[in-house]
Protein backbone atom coordinates (compact mmCIF):
# COMPACT_ATOMS: atom_id res chain seq x y z
CA UNK A 1 0.00 0.00 0.00
CA UNK A 2 0.97 3.37 -0.87
CA UNK A 3 -0.68 6.03 0.97
CA UNK A 4 1.02 8.72 -1.46
CA UNK A 5 -0.60 7.67 -4.32
CA UNK A 6 -2.30 10.03 -6.16
CA UNK A 7 -1.13 12.91 -3.66
CA UNK A 8 -0.73 16.30 -5.34
CA UNK A 9 2.40 18.26 -4.28
CA UNK A 10 1.97 21.88 -2.19
CA UNK A 11 4.47 24.94 -1.96
CA UNK A 12 5.64 26.34 1.53
CA UNK A 13 3.18 29.02 0.78
CA UNK A 14 -0.05 26.97 1.04
CA UNK A 15 1.19 25.69 4.02
CA UNK A 16 2.11 29.00 5.69
CA UNK A 17 -1.30 30.19 5.09
CA UNK A 18 -2.99 27.10 5.97
CA UNK A 19 -1.53 27.82 9.27
CA UNK A 20 -2.38 31.22 9.62
CA UNK A 21 -6.06 30.00 8.44
CA UNK A 22 -5.63 27.23 11.33
CA UNK A 23 -5.58 30.06 13.76
CA UNK A 24 -7.29 31.88 12.87
CA UNK A 25 -10.47 29.26 12.83
CA UNK A 26 -9.38 28.64 16.59
CA UNK A 27 -9.72 32.10 18.30
CA UNK A 28 -13.07 31.74 16.47
CA UNK A 29 -14.04 29.18 18.12
CA UNK A 30 -12.59 30.10 21.29
CA UNK A 31 -14.69 32.94 20.71
CA UNK A 32 -17.98 31.02 20.20
CA UNK A 33 -17.41 28.62 22.67
CA UNK A 34 -15.70 30.36 25.24
CA UNK A 35 -16.55 27.76 27.90
CA UNK A 36 -15.18 24.76 25.85
CA UNK A 37 -11.96 23.02 25.23
CA UNK A 38 -11.17 23.38 21.00
CA UNK A 39 -9.86 20.50 19.67
CA UNK A 40 -7.64 20.45 16.81
CA UNK A 41 -7.01 17.73 14.61
CA UNK A 42 -4.45 17.23 11.70
CA UNK A 43 -2.08 15.00 10.40
CA UNK A 44 1.52 15.13 10.79
CA UNK A 45 2.62 14.25 7.15
CA UNK A 46 6.66 15.86 6.38
CA UNK A 47 7.20 16.45 2.76
CA UNK A 48 5.06 18.30 0.10
CA UNK A 49 2.35 15.75 -0.36
CA UNK A 50 0.01 16.40 2.50
CA UNK A 51 -3.39 14.55 0.86
CA UNK A 52 -3.86 11.73 -0.98
CA UNK A 53 -6.99 9.60 -0.98
CA UNK A 54 -5.35 7.13 1.14
CA UNK A 55 -4.42 9.26 3.44
CA UNK A 56 -8.34 10.92 3.99
CA UNK A 57 -8.75 7.58 4.57
CA UNK A 58 -6.35 7.20 7.30
CA UNK A 59 -7.93 10.74 8.77
CA UNK A 60 -11.17 9.14 8.60
CA UNK A 61 -10.42 6.02 10.74
CA UNK A 62 -8.14 7.78 12.82
CA UNK A 63 -11.26 10.28 14.03
CA UNK A 64 -13.26 7.69 14.78
CA UNK A 65 -11.00 6.26 17.21
CA UNK A 66 -10.11 10.08 18.62
CA UNK A 67 -13.99 10.44 19.20
CA UNK A 68 -14.13 7.03 21.02
CA UNK A 69 -11.12 8.43 22.82
CA UNK A 70 -12.85 11.09 23.92
CA UNK A 71 -16.23 9.86 24.23
CA UNK A 72 -17.03 10.75 27.91
CA UNK A 73 -16.68 14.56 26.80
CA UNK A 74 -19.87 16.35 25.61
CA UNK A 75 -18.80 17.46 21.76
CA UNK A 76 -20.57 21.00 21.30
CA UNK A 77 -18.67 21.24 18.01
CA UNK A 78 -17.35 19.72 14.80
CA UNK A 79 -16.28 20.63 11.30
CA UNK A 80 -13.78 18.69 9.10
CA UNK A 81 -11.91 19.58 6.14
CA UNK A 82 -11.13 16.83 4.50
CA UNK A 83 -10.42 17.92 1.11
CA UNK A 84 -7.98 20.53 2.00
CA UNK A 85 -4.87 20.05 -0.23
CA UNK A 86 -2.56 20.92 2.99
CA UNK A 87 -4.28 17.79 4.35
CA UNK A 88 -7.00 16.89 5.95
CA UNK A 89 -8.02 18.74 9.48
CA UNK A 90 -10.86 19.50 11.71
CA UNK A 91 -11.85 21.11 14.51
CA UNK A 92 -13.86 19.89 18.16
CA UNK A 93 -15.38 22.25 20.88
CA UNK A 94 -15.86 19.51 23.54
CA UNK A 95 -16.87 20.53 27.48
CA UNK A 96 -14.27 19.38 29.78
CA UNK A 97 -11.54 19.55 32.27
CA UNK A 98 -8.77 20.86 30.03
CA UNK A 99 -6.20 18.41 31.48
CA UNK A 100 -8.43 15.35 31.40
CA UNK A 101 -9.07 16.19 27.44
CA UNK A 102 -5.31 16.59 26.53
CA UNK A 103 -4.92 13.21 28.52
CA UNK A 104 -7.15 11.24 26.25
CA UNK A 105 -5.50 12.58 23.35
CA UNK A 106 -2.24 11.74 24.47
CA UNK A 107 -3.37 8.62 25.53
CA UNK A 108 -4.84 8.22 21.75
CA UNK A 109 -0.92 9.20 20.55
CA UNK A 110 0.58 6.95 22.64
CA UNK A 111 -1.87 3.85 22.35
CA UNK A 112 -3.76 3.45 18.85
CA UNK A 113 -1.26 1.99 16.35
CA UNK A 114 -2.02 5.57 13.89
CA UNK A 115 -1.73 7.63 16.73
CA UNK A 116 1.95 8.62 15.57
CA UNK A 117 0.64 10.27 12.55
CA UNK A 118 -1.73 12.67 14.72
CA UNK A 119 -1.02 16.43 15.67
CA UNK A 120 -4.12 16.89 18.00
CA UNK A 121 -3.85 20.53 19.41
CA UNK A 122 -5.68 21.77 22.99
CA UNK A 123 -6.58 24.96 23.86
CA UNK A 124 -9.50 27.01 25.82
CA UNK A 125 -10.38 30.51 25.97
CA UNK A 126 -8.93 30.76 29.51
CA UNK A 127 -5.46 29.57 28.81
CA UNK A 128 -3.49 31.34 26.07
CA UNK A 129 -0.95 28.83 25.85
CA UNK A 130 -1.75 25.52 24.47
CA UNK A 131 -1.60 22.60 27.03
CA UNK A 132 1.60 20.71 26.14
CA UNK A 133 2.65 17.10 26.60
CA UNK A 134 5.58 18.11 28.60
CA UNK A 135 3.80 20.44 30.72
CA UNK A 136 1.78 16.77 31.78
CA UNK A 137 4.99 14.64 32.37
CA UNK A 138 4.67 13.11 28.99
CA UNK A 139 8.08 13.01 26.84
CA UNK A 140 7.58 15.12 23.96
CA UNK A 141 6.38 12.99 20.46
CA UNK A 142 8.70 10.83 18.94
CA UNK A 143 10.00 10.33 15.46
CA UNK A 144 8.53 7.69 13.42
CA UNK A 145 11.35 6.27 12.32
CA UNK A 146 14.12 6.17 14.60
CA UNK A 147 12.21 6.94 17.99
CA UNK A 148 14.04 9.51 19.21
CA UNK A 149 12.81 13.24 19.98
CA UNK A 150 10.59 13.88 16.35
CA UNK A 151 11.63 17.85 16.56
CA UNK A 152 15.75 17.14 16.61
CA UNK A 153 15.15 15.04 14.16
CA UNK A 154 13.21 17.39 11.77
CA UNK A 155 15.98 19.83 12.89
CA UNK A 156 18.64 18.83 12.37
CA UNK A 157 17.41 16.91 8.58
CA UNK A 158 18.19 12.97 10.09
CA UNK A 159 15.87 11.01 7.68
CA UNK A 160 15.41 11.41 4.27
CA UNK A 161 11.91 12.01 2.69
CA UNK A 162 11.61 8.29 1.59
CA UNK A 163 12.46 6.90 4.68
CA UNK A 164 9.79 8.42 6.13
CA UNK A 165 7.15 7.84 3.91
CA UNK A 166 8.09 4.18 4.34
CA UNK A 167 7.62 4.45 7.87
CA UNK A 168 4.14 6.31 7.18
CA UNK A 169 3.21 3.63 4.55
CA UNK A 170 4.11 0.81 7.41
CA UNK A 171 1.68 2.63 10.02
CA UNK A 172 -1.18 3.11 7.81
CA UNK A 173 -0.93 -0.10 6.36
CA UNK A 174 -0.66 -2.21 9.70
CA UNK A 175 -3.55 -0.02 11.14
CA UNK A 176 -5.73 -0.10 7.56
CA UNK A 177 -5.59 -4.30 8.55
CA UNK A 178 -6.26 -3.67 11.75
CA UNK A 179 -9.79 -2.07 10.61
CA UNK A 180 -10.57 -5.09 8.51
CA UNK A 181 -12.33 -7.97 10.49
CA UNK A 182 -13.52 -10.99 9.35
CA UNK A 183 -16.48 -12.45 11.68
CA UNK A 184 -16.33 -16.18 12.45
CA UNK A 185 -18.63 -17.84 9.69
CA UNK A 186 -19.79 -21.22 9.41
CA UNK A 187 -17.77 -23.66 7.35
CA UNK A 188 -20.70 -23.49 4.32
CA UNK A 189 -19.85 -19.53 4.36
CA UNK A 190 -16.32 -20.03 4.33
CA UNK A 191 -16.41 -22.76 1.46
CA UNK A 192 -18.68 -20.89 -0.62
CA UNK A 193 -16.70 -17.82 -0.57
CA UNK A 194 -13.81 -19.75 -2.15
CA UNK A 195 -15.98 -21.36 -4.54
CA UNK A 196 -17.39 -17.70 -5.68
CA UNK A 197 -13.86 -16.31 -5.89
CA UNK A 198 -13.14 -19.23 -8.39
CA UNK A 199 -15.68 -18.76 -10.23
CA UNK A 200 -15.98 -14.91 -10.41
CA UNK A 201 -12.45 -14.94 -11.44
CA UNK A 202 -12.79 -16.94 -14.78
CA UNK A 203 -15.96 -15.10 -15.66
CA UNK A 204 -14.35 -12.21 -15.18
CA UNK A 205 -13.43 -10.94 -19.40
CA UNK A 206 -11.01 -8.79 -21.27
CA UNK A 207 -8.16 -10.51 -18.42
CA UNK A 208 -4.64 -10.25 -20.54
CA UNK A 209 -3.32 -14.24 -21.53
CA UNK A 210 -5.87 -15.46 -19.13
CA UNK A 211 -8.79 -17.74 -19.61
CA UNK A 212 -12.25 -16.25 -19.37
CA UNK A 213 -15.54 -17.10 -21.23
CA UNK A 214 -14.91 -15.09 -24.24
CA UNK A 215 -11.28 -16.40 -24.59
CA UNK A 216 -8.85 -19.06 -23.65
CA UNK A 217 -6.12 -16.06 -23.60
CA UNK A 218 -2.99 -17.84 -24.29
CA UNK A 219 -3.94 -21.04 -22.92
CA UNK A 220 -4.78 -23.64 -25.52
CA UNK A 221 -5.13 -26.67 -23.17
CA UNK A 222 -8.23 -24.89 -21.16
CA UNK A 223 -11.92 -23.45 -21.49
CA UNK A 224 -14.13 -21.69 -18.89
CA UNK A 225 -15.47 -25.27 -18.61
CA UNK A 226 -12.02 -26.62 -17.46
CA UNK A 227 -12.47 -24.08 -14.66
CA UNK A 228 -15.70 -24.53 -13.70
CA UNK A 229 -15.14 -28.68 -13.85
CA UNK A 230 -11.63 -27.72 -11.41
CA UNK A 231 -13.34 -25.58 -9.18
CA UNK A 232 -16.28 -28.05 -8.30
CA UNK A 233 -13.87 -30.77 -7.88
CA UNK A 234 -12.19 -28.47 -5.32
CA UNK A 235 -14.99 -27.95 -2.55
CA UNK A 236 -14.59 -31.32 -0.89
CA UNK A 237 -10.66 -29.83 -0.11
CA UNK A 238 -11.81 -27.08 1.00
CA UNK A 239 -14.26 -28.68 3.41
CA UNK A 240 -11.28 -30.41 4.64
CA UNK A 241 -8.75 -28.18 5.01
CA UNK A 242 -11.92 -25.94 7.15
CA UNK A 243 -12.43 -28.64 9.44
CA UNK A 244 -8.87 -29.80 10.06
CA UNK A 245 -7.76 -26.34 10.93
CA UNK A 246 -11.13 -25.53 13.04
CA UNK A 247 -10.07 -28.91 15.11
CA UNK A 248 -6.47 -28.19 15.27
CA UNK A 249 -5.21 -27.29 19.09
CA UNK A 250 -1.61 -27.37 19.00
CA UNK A 251 0.69 -24.46 19.11
CA UNK A 252 3.25 -25.78 16.29
CA UNK A 253 0.82 -23.90 13.49
CA UNK A 254 3.60 -25.69 10.90
CA UNK A 255 2.08 -28.57 11.62
CA UNK A 256 -1.58 -28.16 10.83
CA UNK A 257 0.35 -26.81 7.22
CA UNK A 258 1.72 -29.99 7.13
CA UNK A 259 -1.24 -31.96 7.31
CA UNK A 260 -3.34 -29.01 5.14
CA UNK A 261 -0.31 -29.66 2.49
CA UNK A 262 -1.26 -33.77 2.46
CA UNK A 263 -4.86 -32.69 1.18
CA UNK A 264 -3.12 -30.15 -1.28
CA UNK A 265 -1.40 -32.94 -2.65
CA UNK A 266 -5.02 -35.08 -3.13
CA UNK A 267 -6.66 -31.97 -4.34
CA UNK A 268 -4.08 -30.69 -7.10
CA UNK A 269 -4.62 -34.97 -7.91
CA UNK A 270 -8.36 -34.48 -7.93
CA UNK A 271 -8.39 -31.20 -9.83
CA UNK A 272 -6.17 -33.21 -12.74
CA UNK A 273 -9.08 -35.55 -12.65
CA UNK A 274 -11.40 -33.04 -13.18
CA UNK A 275 -9.52 -31.25 -15.80
CA UNK A 276 -7.97 -34.09 -17.85
CA UNK A 277 -4.02 -33.09 -16.88
CA UNK A 278 -4.44 -29.54 -17.32
CA UNK A 279 -2.64 -26.99 -14.21
CA UNK A 280 -5.81 -24.54 -13.50
CA UNK A 281 -5.71 -23.91 -10.16
CA UNK A 282 -2.23 -25.48 -8.73
CA UNK A 283 -1.43 -21.64 -7.22
CA UNK A 284 -5.15 -21.67 -6.15
CA UNK A 285 -5.91 -24.54 -4.40
CA UNK A 286 -2.56 -23.66 -2.29
CA UNK A 287 -3.39 -20.06 -1.79
CA UNK A 288 -6.70 -20.23 -0.50
CA UNK A 289 -6.12 -23.72 1.25
CA UNK A 290 -3.80 -21.52 3.49
CA UNK A 291 -6.04 -18.84 3.69
CA UNK A 292 -9.16 -21.12 4.49
CA UNK A 293 -7.40 -22.83 7.01
CA UNK A 294 -5.33 -19.33 8.97
CA UNK A 295 -9.02 -18.44 8.97
CA UNK A 296 -10.66 -22.00 10.71
CA UNK A 297 -7.87 -21.59 13.00
CA UNK A 298 -8.43 -17.61 13.95
CA UNK A 299 -11.99 -17.82 14.45
CA UNK A 300 -12.50 -20.91 16.69
CA UNK A 301 -13.68 -18.44 19.23
CA UNK A 302 -14.60 -14.84 17.21
CA UNK A 303 -13.61 -12.27 14.70
CA UNK A 304 -9.81 -11.83 13.36
CA UNK A 305 -8.54 -9.06 11.45
CA UNK A 306 -6.77 -9.29 8.48
CA UNK A 307 -3.12 -8.06 10.22
CA UNK A 308 -3.65 -11.07 12.66
CA UNK A 309 -5.07 -13.43 9.28
CA UNK A 310 -1.39 -12.30 8.41
CA UNK A 311 0.50 -13.69 11.63
CA UNK A 312 -1.01 -16.75 11.48
CA UNK A 313 -0.01 -17.83 7.91
CA UNK A 314 3.38 -16.75 8.63
CA UNK A 315 3.62 -18.91 11.81
CA UNK A 316 1.98 -21.40 9.44
CA UNK A 317 4.85 -21.31 7.05
CA UNK A 318 7.30 -19.77 8.14
CA UNK A 319 9.95 -22.89 7.00
CA UNK A 320 8.30 -23.11 4.04
CA UNK A 321 11.18 -21.30 1.42
CA UNK A 322 14.15 -22.96 2.81
CA UNK A 323 12.23 -26.06 3.54
CA UNK A 324 10.99 -26.05 -0.52
CA UNK A 325 13.91 -24.88 -1.76
CA UNK A 326 16.60 -26.77 -0.06
CA UNK A 327 18.96 -29.21 -1.62
CA UNK A 328 17.23 -28.57 -5.06
CA UNK A 329 20.45 -29.42 -7.02
CA UNK A 330 19.60 -33.21 -5.57
CA UNK A 331 16.39 -33.38 -6.82
CA UNK A 332 15.74 -36.08 -9.51
CA UNK A 333 12.54 -34.97 -10.94
CA UNK A 334 12.34 -32.15 -13.79
CA UNK A 335 12.58 -28.72 -11.49
CA UNK A 336 9.01 -26.56 -11.27
CA UNK A 337 8.93 -23.15 -12.81
CA UNK A 338 9.19 -22.21 -9.25
CA UNK A 339 11.84 -24.49 -8.35
CA UNK A 340 13.52 -23.63 -11.47
CA UNK A 341 13.32 -19.81 -10.49
CA UNK A 342 14.05 -20.07 -7.25
CA UNK A 343 17.82 -21.78 -8.39
CA UNK A 344 18.39 -19.44 -11.32
CA UNK A 345 17.31 -15.82 -9.61
CA UNK A 346 16.30 -16.72 -6.50
CA UNK A 347 13.09 -15.72 -6.72
CA UNK A 348 10.57 -17.35 -3.96
CA UNK A 349 7.75 -17.25 -5.25
CA UNK A 350 4.33 -18.39 -4.32
CA UNK A 351 6.43 -20.02 -1.26
CA UNK A 352 7.53 -16.47 -0.38
CA UNK A 353 4.47 -14.52 -0.80
CA UNK A 354 2.89 -17.07 1.51
CA UNK A 355 5.81 -16.86 4.16
CA UNK A 356 5.34 -12.87 3.75
CA UNK A 357 1.61 -13.60 4.81
CA UNK A 358 0.32 -12.86 1.28
CA UNK A 359 1.41 -8.93 1.51
CA UNK A 360 -0.06 -8.45 -2.15
CA UNK A 361 -3.22 -9.44 -0.97
CA UNK A 362 -4.10 -8.03 2.27
CA UNK A 363 -1.74 -5.20 2.25
CA UNK A 364 -2.60 -4.01 -1.20
CA UNK A 365 -5.61 -6.03 -3.30
CA UNK A 366 -7.50 -6.17 -0.53
CA UNK A 367 -8.31 -2.65 0.73
CA UNK A 368 -8.22 -1.76 -2.64
CA UNK A 369 -10.84 -3.74 -4.05
CA UNK A 370 -12.75 -2.73 -0.92
CA UNK A 371 -12.87 0.73 -1.88
CA UNK A 372 -13.04 0.15 -5.92
CA UNK A 373 -16.06 1.59 -7.36
CA UNK A 374 -18.04 0.60 -10.09
CA UNK A 375 -19.92 -2.87 -11.41
CA UNK A 376 -18.32 -5.93 -9.73
CA UNK A 377 -16.71 -6.48 -13.27
CA UNK A 378 -15.11 -2.86 -13.14
CA UNK A 379 -13.93 -2.87 -9.45
CA UNK A 380 -12.47 -7.14 -10.01
CA UNK A 381 -10.49 -5.60 -13.70
CA UNK A 382 -8.88 -2.86 -11.77
CA UNK A 383 -7.99 -4.98 -8.79
CA UNK A 384 -6.09 -7.90 -11.11
CA UNK A 385 -4.44 -4.75 -12.90
CA UNK A 386 -3.85 -3.69 -9.77
CA UNK A 387 -2.31 -6.89 -8.73
CA UNK A 388 -0.10 -6.82 -11.88
CA UNK A 389 1.67 -3.91 -10.76
CA UNK A 390 3.74 -5.44 -8.36
CA UNK A 391 3.82 -9.19 -8.28
CA UNK A 392 6.53 -11.58 -9.26
CA UNK A 393 4.35 -13.65 -11.48
CA UNK A 394 6.56 -16.60 -11.80
CA UNK A 395 4.07 -18.19 -14.37
CA UNK A 396 4.80 -15.30 -17.09
CA UNK A 397 8.22 -15.15 -16.07
CA UNK A 398 8.20 -18.95 -16.78
CA UNK A 399 6.35 -18.48 -20.05
CA UNK A 400 8.28 -15.04 -21.10
CA UNK A 401 11.99 -16.69 -20.63
CA UNK A 402 13.07 -13.99 -18.27
CA UNK A 403 11.88 -11.90 -14.89
CA UNK A 404 12.70 -8.64 -17.13
CA UNK A 405 8.94 -9.18 -18.20
CA UNK A 406 8.12 -7.84 -14.67
CA UNK A 407 9.31 -4.46 -15.99
CA UNK A 408 6.86 -4.31 -18.84
CA UNK A 409 3.73 -5.84 -16.83
CA UNK A 410 4.70 -3.02 -13.97
CA UNK A 411 4.24 -0.52 -17.04
CA UNK A 412 0.81 -2.25 -18.78
CA UNK A 413 -0.39 -1.92 -15.73
CA UNK A 414 0.38 1.79 -15.06
CA UNK A 415 -1.09 2.35 -18.42
CA UNK A 416 -3.80 0.80 -17.94
CA UNK A 417 -4.63 3.24 -15.05
CA UNK A 418 -3.25 6.16 -16.69
CA UNK A 419 -6.09 5.72 -19.04
CA UNK A 420 -8.85 5.07 -16.51
CA UNK A 421 -8.96 1.90 -15.87
CA UNK A 422 -12.31 0.04 -16.47
CA UNK A 423 -14.28 3.12 -16.22
CA UNK A 424 -12.91 4.51 -19.60
CA UNK A 425 -13.82 2.85 -22.68
CA UNK A 426 -10.21 3.75 -23.43
CA UNK A 427 -8.96 1.16 -20.90
CA UNK A 428 -11.20 -1.52 -21.46
CA UNK A 429 -9.88 -1.43 -25.30
CA UNK A 430 -6.02 -1.12 -23.58
CA UNK A 431 -7.05 -4.39 -21.85
CA UNK A 432 -8.32 -6.34 -25.18
CA UNK A 433 -5.12 -4.79 -27.21
CA UNK A 434 -3.20 -6.55 -23.97
CA UNK A 435 -5.13 -9.79 -24.78
CA UNK A 436 -4.34 -10.39 -28.10
CA UNK A 437 -0.58 -9.07 -27.34
CA UNK A 438 -0.10 -11.34 -24.81
CA UNK A 439 -1.60 -14.46 -27.14
CA UNK A 440 0.72 -13.47 -29.79
CA UNK A 441 3.40 -13.47 -27.82
CA UNK A 442 1.78 -16.43 -25.22
CA UNK A 443 1.73 -14.85 -22.04
CA UNK A 444 -0.06 -15.33 -18.95
CA UNK A 445 -0.48 -13.96 -15.50
CA UNK A 446 -1.62 -16.99 -13.69
CA UNK A 447 -0.22 -16.33 -10.50
CA UNK A 448 -1.87 -12.29 -10.83
CA UNK A 449 -5.37 -14.37 -11.43
CA UNK A 450 -4.66 -16.46 -8.11
CA UNK A 451 -3.95 -13.27 -6.28
CA UNK A 452 -7.27 -12.13 -7.29
CA UNK A 453 -8.81 -15.65 -6.29
CA UNK A 454 -7.09 -15.24 -2.80
CA UNK A 455 -8.51 -11.68 -2.83
CA UNK A 456 -12.30 -11.61 -3.77
CA UNK A 457 -12.50 -14.60 -1.19
CA UNK A 458 -11.15 -12.28 1.84
CA UNK A 459 -13.15 -9.19 0.35
CA UNK A 460 -16.28 -11.58 0.07
CA UNK A 461 -15.61 -12.63 3.81
CA UNK A 462 -15.69 -9.14 4.58
CA UNK A 463 -19.33 -8.42 2.69
CA UNK A 464 -16.89 -6.65 0.29
CA UNK A 465 -18.24 -7.82 -2.61
C1 LIG B 1 3.88 -24.54 -3.72
C2 LIG B 1 2.97 -25.15 -4.77
C3 LIG B 1 1.89 -24.15 -5.15
C4 LIG B 1 3.66 -25.58 -6.02
O1 LIG B 1 4.86 -25.22 -6.24
P1 LIG B 1 5.50 -25.54 -7.66
O2 LIG B 1 6.95 -25.37 -7.45
O3 LIG B 1 5.01 -26.83 -8.18
O4 LIG B 1 4.87 -24.44 -8.56
P2 LIG B 1 5.35 -23.04 -8.98
O5 LIG B 1 6.01 -23.21 -10.25
O6 LIG B 1 6.09 -22.35 -7.90
O7 LIG B 1 3.99 -22.26 -9.22
C5 LIG B 1 2.94 -22.28 -8.39
C6 LIG B 1 1.74 -21.65 -9.06
O8 LIG B 1 1.42 -20.48 -8.30
C7 LIG B 1 0.87 -19.49 -9.13
N1 LIG B 1 1.72 -18.27 -8.94
C8 LIG B 1 2.75 -17.85 -9.64
N2 LIG B 1 3.26 -16.73 -9.13
C9 LIG B 1 2.51 -16.45 -8.07
C10 LIG B 1 2.55 -15.42 -7.12
N3 LIG B 1 3.46 -14.46 -7.14
N4 LIG B 1 1.62 -15.42 -6.14
C11 LIG B 1 0.69 -16.39 -6.10
N5 LIG B 1 0.60 -17.40 -6.99
C12 LIG B 1 1.52 -17.42 -7.95
C13 LIG B 1 0.91 -20.01 -10.54
O9 LIG B 1 -0.37 -20.55 -10.81
C14 LIG B 1 -1.06 -20.05 -11.94
O10 LIG B 1 -0.39 -20.48 -13.09
C15 LIG B 1 -0.95 -21.72 -13.46
C16 LIG B 1 -0.49 -22.16 -14.79
O11 LIG B 1 0.87 -22.50 -14.63
P3 LIG B 1 1.58 -23.70 -15.36
O12 LIG B 1 1.27 -24.98 -14.77
O13 LIG B 1 3.00 -23.35 -15.39
O14 LIG B 1 0.93 -23.76 -16.76
P4 LIG B 1 1.13 -22.91 -18.05
O15 LIG B 1 1.54 -21.53 -17.89
O16 LIG B 1 -0.13 -23.10 -18.81
O17 LIG B 1 2.36 -23.59 -18.71
P5 LIG B 1 2.45 -24.70 -19.80
O18 LIG B 1 1.47 -25.75 -19.43
O19 LIG B 1 2.12 -24.02 -21.08
O20 LIG B 1 3.87 -25.13 -19.70
C17 LIG B 1 -2.40 -21.57 -13.27
O21 LIG B 1 -2.93 -22.78 -12.89
C18 LIG B 1 -2.44 -20.58 -12.10
O22 LIG B 1 -2.93 -21.21 -10.95
C19 LIG B 1 1.93 -21.11 -10.48
O23 LIG B 1 1.70 -22.13 -11.40
C20 LIG B 1 2.28 -26.40 -4.25
O24 LIG B 1 1.75 -27.07 -5.34
C21 LIG B 1 3.22 -27.29 -3.50
O25 LIG B 1 3.20 -27.24 -2.31
N6 LIG B 1 4.01 -28.04 -4.19
C22 LIG B 1 4.97 -28.92 -3.55
C23 LIG B 1 4.51 -30.32 -3.70
C24 LIG B 1 3.31 -30.51 -2.96
O26 LIG B 1 3.28 -30.58 -1.77
N7 LIG B 1 2.22 -30.49 -3.71
C25 LIG B 1 0.95 -30.57 -3.13
C26 LIG B 1 0.14 -29.34 -3.24
S1 LIG B 1 -0.19 -28.47 -1.74
N1 LIG C 1 -8.46 -17.48 -15.68
C1 LIG C 1 -7.28 -18.10 -15.65
N2 LIG C 1 -6.62 -18.36 -16.78
C2 LIG C 1 -5.43 -19.01 -16.74
N3 LIG C 1 -4.83 -19.39 -15.61
C3 LIG C 1 -5.46 -19.14 -14.46
N4 LIG C 1 -5.11 -19.43 -13.20
C4 LIG C 1 -6.09 -18.99 -12.41
N5 LIG C 1 -7.06 -18.42 -13.14
C5 LIG C 1 -6.69 -18.51 -14.42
Amino acid sequence: MNVFENGRSIDLMSVLDNKEWRSHYQERLKIKYPTAIIVSIKLNIPGPIKSSPLLKDSYNFGLRDIKQYLKQFKIVYERFFIENTTGPEGFLAVLGDLKAVKLATISFEETSPIGRLFDIDIMAEQNEQQLSRRSLGYRARTCFICDKDAKTCIKQGVHTLESGYDAINKICTIYMKKQITISKQSQDQIVRAAMTALLYEVSLNPKPGLVDPVSNGAHSDMTVFTFIDSSLSLQQYFNEAYAISHDFSGDDLTVMFETLRQLGVRAEAKMCGATHGVNTHKGAIFSLGILISAIAYGTKIGGVTVNDLQKIITKMTVNLVQHDFKNLYKKKQKLTAGEQQYQQYRLPGIRGEAAAGFPIVMDMALPFLLKSVGSTSQRLLDTLMKIASSIVDTNLIKRAGSPDILTELKQWSATYFELGGSQTSAGITYLKKLDVEFVQRHLSIGGTADNLISTVFLARLVGGI
